[in-house]
């Protein structure tokens, strides 16, 4: 078996070949934390997810660090809006961050540096960068000279010529305008750090290759993130690390976005759900099988009722799982082994869309066992899919969902004509002007946990703790 991967910067699927036997490394561009995760933010993180869980059922020593961009324009602008510190900020998205990760089963990465926390390493590369003439210091900022790389643009697979590059803000100094910032001169209130070229804030490019320096070594096997940040962000992070003399990633990986109306879902263009909405709306482990199956490399048009579908699907899955526990008298264990066909697909580029059709037709052929009382072949095939879906995260008996493949469901419909009927009592009770005993039902209601709600189309209830 060979896992094989589409590198961006070969434009194909390769076969993955470690630097290391039986170990992977992998650096992932984490969150920008300026805001609460959005619905797309979580996909890229729960498609790597996924590849770490399968280089793991692969037998590999998997070593992934997943970044947090803890200071940007963006976190500074806002900390002047609200009169708050700019680390609380970053530290308050951080959290909704890995709220969202850990609430869709994403495990944690074996680190998680901040980008703040590396300031001393950053100076060390651009210190050996302008030693090698790679890099220059002017009026506090401190410039990559493109030209002086030759295999600038390589990954995207641009030509240096054709290239445009309007100079950001505060960017004087430059030799070329296509010169990027590894460091930038700060202005007064903004937070900076000492260099031996003036105070400043890291460049988010140079945060990265530092980083993934600093936790992978010189050179490491894969490198991810969504295809926004093919270019600038990972041709400037090659860029500085080559120049300083990493090696660096051996494979590029690319997650595809979701998209809203064809476009990107991105918070600046205001067209994000956040991932703390979702999950009122949809079970988490539902939002995952959205999110986590479609194949990493197609774009994911955001829709409810495509949501509603997803959660069909899966419900179909667990349903099966709970009618064999039911006949078996006891919890179905995981196989060992995931079947062949599974894993093949999973080899094949992580093709998760092939996989889950493996898993769909093993759940129809335990049905059908199930039909025909062949109990065996049906517990035989409830265990494979288990360990299909745990290797995607997405097993409802494993301890991080537990109490999601219960009959909760079933137990809110029933609690529902419960309510319904206790409410009708209420109702009956004010016509007939019995306040005491409206008010002492809907006092009951409200000791039990239920908050009551009128609406148009009659009450409503909800439970009060969520
Ligand atoms: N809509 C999306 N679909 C898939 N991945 C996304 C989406 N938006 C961002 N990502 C990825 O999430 C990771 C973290 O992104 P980052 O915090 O830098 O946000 P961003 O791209 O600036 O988001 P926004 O455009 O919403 O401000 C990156 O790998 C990025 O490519
Ligand atoms: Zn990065």
């Amino acid at each position: 078996m060979t896992i094989r991967l589409y590198d961006t910067s070969a434009r194909q699927i390769r076969d993955f070949v470690p630097l290391t036997p039986g170990c992977v490394s992998i650096y992932l561009c984490g969150a920008t934390v300026q805001a609460a995760p959005h619905i797309g933010h979580i996909r890229s993180g729960l498609n790597f997810d996924i590849m770490r869980r399968w280089f793991a059922y692969r037998g590999y020593d998997v070593t992934f660090i997943r970044n947090v961009t803890d200071i940007d324009d963006k976190i500074i602008k806002k900390s002047a809006e609200q009169s708050r510190p700019w680390w609380s900020i970053g530290y308050e998205n951080e959290r909704a961050f890995n709220a969202g990760y850990d609430a869709l089963g994403c495990l944690p990465p074996t680190y998680e540096p901040r980008a703040t926390g590396h300031v001393p390493e950053m100076i060390e590369m651009m210190r050996g960068l302008i030693e090698r003439g790679h890099a220059y210091a002017a009026d506090g900022n401190v410039y990559f000279d493109v030209k002086s790389f030759p295999g600038y643009l390589e990954l995207s697979n641009q030509d240096l010529d054709e290239l445009r590059q309007p100079a950001g803000e505060g960017e004087t100094g430059k030799r070329d305008p296509r010169d990027f910032a590894l460091w930038k001169a700060s202005k007064p209130g903004e937070p900076d750090w000492e260099t031996p070229w003036g105070r400043g804030r890291p460049g988010w490019h140079l945060e990265c290759s530092a980083m993934a320096h600093k936790y992978l070594g010189p050179a490491f096997d894969i490198h991810g993130g969504g295809i926004d940040l093919i270019f600038p962000h990972h041709e400037n992070e090659i860029a500085q690390a080559k120049a300083y003399g990493d090696d660096f990633a051996t494979y590029w990986v690319h997650n595809a976005w979701v998209t809203m109306s064809g476009e990107k879902m991105s918070k600046s263009l205001g067209n994000s759900v956040l991932v703390s909405e979702m999950v009122q709306r949809w079970k988490p482990i539902v939002l995952r099988y959205y999110l986590g199956t479609p194949h990493y490399r197609s774009m994911i048009e955001y829709s409810p009722e495509a949501l509603d579908d997803a959660a069909s699907a899966f419900a179909r899955i667990t349903g099966f799982l709970t009618r064999v526990c039911e006949k078996a008298g006891t919890t179905v264990e995981p196989a060992s082994e995931v079947p062949l066909a599974f894993a093949e697909a999973m080899d094949d580029d992580l093709g998760v869309p092939q996989a889950l059709g493996v898993v769909h037709t093993t759940v129809r052929q335990g049905n059908s066992a199930l039909a025909a009382d062949d109990k065996e072949t049906a517990i035989a095939r409830a265990a494979e899919v288990r360990a299909m879906l745990g290797v995607l995260g997405l097993d409802p008996f494993a301890p991080h969902w537990a109490g999601e493949a219960d009959d909760s469901d079933d137990l809110h419909g029933a609690v529902d004509s419960l309510v319904r009927l206790v409410l009708q009592q209420r109702e009956a009770a004010r016509a007939r002007k019995d306040w005491a005993t409206a008010d002492a039902i809907r006092d009951q209601l409200q000791q039990s946990g239920l908050v009551i709600e009128d609406s148009p189309d009659g009450p409503r209830w909800t439970l009060g703790t969520r």
